[in-house]
């Protein structure tokens, strides 16, 4: 692979030197034009599927724009340099966050890996049913108590207020208390490992009363003003549970935008196409043909912050290695087919939780023409955020009321990626309401471009009315 490892430094005014920068397409290798900080890696275009990135922030795409056009007016510089400004006050805004969130994010995928592998080798009595009948796990709460401790050392208890989707009630029943011990071992299980990370964990183990805690403390309401995070320890618990794909999910909403988004997702396979096989088989097929150490066979954390105009994703953490930033990160970008013909469409594995007769409908009425592919989980975001899938359509039953955290950090991932997420109104997804996407009008579209978007809500709109949602 060609990768050229410039030593270029030279400064540039107006753009800190703390910021390390990635560029992207418009570089050539032997690109000299730029004034720029210390190039890192540039490769050419036509190298795109190898590129290796990247620190914790990225050029956005006016810096790309900027960079290239020599001949820009005079008020256009000016207007440039205004959101290079911008661009760079976000990034020493949120470089901490986006840092320590996706280290969390690659331990909380460690950990579910293990409980995951557990679950499938022995039976499913670690499996609990929610009121809701949905499955939850040791790694349900194991992840949110790790996630919830890690955030509080990070920053401080008192700067961290998180949304997530678990409570203690049924853990700190007294017939659980088998549970509980499995939870408080798990977590304390990955939490020796955090230096692996780049993180600290705690001098001692944590005992049962701290863990309980941890898990509690993730008791925000959300709302429009302030920060808080929004978790969903393991997203698709049903795919979890069946071997299959599932996310955990981490995002940062600050008065009511989602600003950072964090998937991770440990089952995501690098090549698309074993995303329709049952995830059963692709396991028998990685024991057949076990990867090498260097392949980068499945398993990735895809994230993005709000304006940078950039998503990327790292390959998880395998055996002993250390986390290095950027740990081989890539830039991902949403698909540029717009001919719904050569479009593929996803949406959920459980016709409970999205209709599938009404998408077959509007599939069939937009001219999708290939057979959807059902994913469990917020991985359907990242299959249209890393191009591997141009539209994700989900319309739950009447009454259903979508969940911040089951959207926040896919929203934020596709968007900066080039994508568009709206309700099937058209309108942006609101995070500032509470735990509820309020005022949700009918379902979720989120598309690759604009023009599939437009012809899909179109659509909606037509069959709506017929439709018995
Ligand atoms: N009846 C329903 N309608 C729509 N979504 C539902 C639902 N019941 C559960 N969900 C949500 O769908 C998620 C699973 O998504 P998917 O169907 O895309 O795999 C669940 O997250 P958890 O698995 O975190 O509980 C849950 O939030
Ligand atoms: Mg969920």
């Amino acid at each position: 692979m060609p990768l050229y490892c410039s030593s270029l430094r030279t400064q540039v005014p107006c753009v800190p030197k703390h910021t390390v920068r990635y560029f992207n397409k418009f570089l050539s290798p032997n690109y000299v034009g730029f004034k720029g900080f210390s190039l890192f890696f540039c490769v050419p275009q036509s190298e795109r599927q190898h590129k290796v990135a990247h620190p914790i922030v990225s050029l956005s795409k006016f810096d790309r724009n900027y960079s290239s056009s020599a001949s820009a007016s005079a008020s256009s510089i000016m207007a440039d340099q205004k959101r290079m400004d911008f661009v760079s006050s976000m990034e020493s805004k949120y470089s901490k966050e986006l840092d320590v969130a996706v280290r969390v994010v690659q331990m909380a995928c460690f950990l579910c890996q293990k409980v995951q592998e557990s679950l499938i080798s022995k039976s499913s009595s670690q499996v609990q049913s929610k009121d809701d009948n949905s499955p939850v796990t040791i790694a349900d709460w194991s992840v949110q108590a790790t996630v919830s401790w890690l955030l509080s050392e990070s920053f401080g208890s008192q700067n961290v207020s998180i949304v997530a989707e678990e409570d203690v009630l049924s853990l700190s029943k007294a017939d659980a208390a088998g549970l509980l011990k499995a939870v408080v071992n798990t977590v304390n299980d990955c939490l020796a490992e955090a230096p692996q990370f780049g993180l600290q964990g705690p001098e001692m183990a944590l005992g049962t009363s701290e863990v309980l805690e941890a898990i509690s403390r993730c008791n925000s309401n959300g709302g429009p003003a302030g920060r808080f995070w929004a978790l969903d320890p393991v997203d698709g618990t049903l795919g979890f549970v069946r071997g299959d794909q599932y996310a955990v999910a981490l995002a940062l909403i600050e008065d009511g935008e989602p600003v950072i988004g964090v998937l991770g997702c440990p089952n995501y396979p690098m090549r698309k196409e074993w995303l329709s096989y049952q995830h059963r088989y692709h396991r028998i097929i990685s024991k057949l043909t076990p990867p090498t150490s260097e392949s980068w066979d499945k398993g990735c954390v895809m994230y993005a912050w709000k304006g940078s105009g950039e998503a990327w994703m790292q390959p998880l953490i395998q055996g002993n290695k250390k986390l290095v930033w950027p740990n081989s990160a890539r830039p991902v970008q949403v698909s540029s087919i717009e001919n719904p013909e050569l479009a593929t469409f996803c949406e959920p594995v459980e016709k409970s939780n999205s209709s599938h007769s009404f998408t077959a409908g509007l599939a069939h009425s937009v001219g999708l023409r290939k057979q959807p592919l059902r994913v469990y989980s917020m991985v359907k975001y990242t299959t249209i955020a890393r191009g591997d899938a141009e539209v994700f359509m989900k319309f739950a039953r009447a009454g259903y009321k979508e969940k911040i955290w089951d959207h926040a950090a896919g929203v934020v991932i596709i968007q900066e990626a080039g994508g568009v997420v709206t309700d099937a109104g058209g309108r942006p997804l609101d995070f500032s309401k509470g735990i509820y996407l309020e005022g949700l009008d009918r379902g979720i579209v989120a598309c690759a471009g604009a023009k599939l978007h437009e012809k899909i809500i179109r659509a909606v709109d037509a069959s709506w009315d017929s439709s018995s949602l």
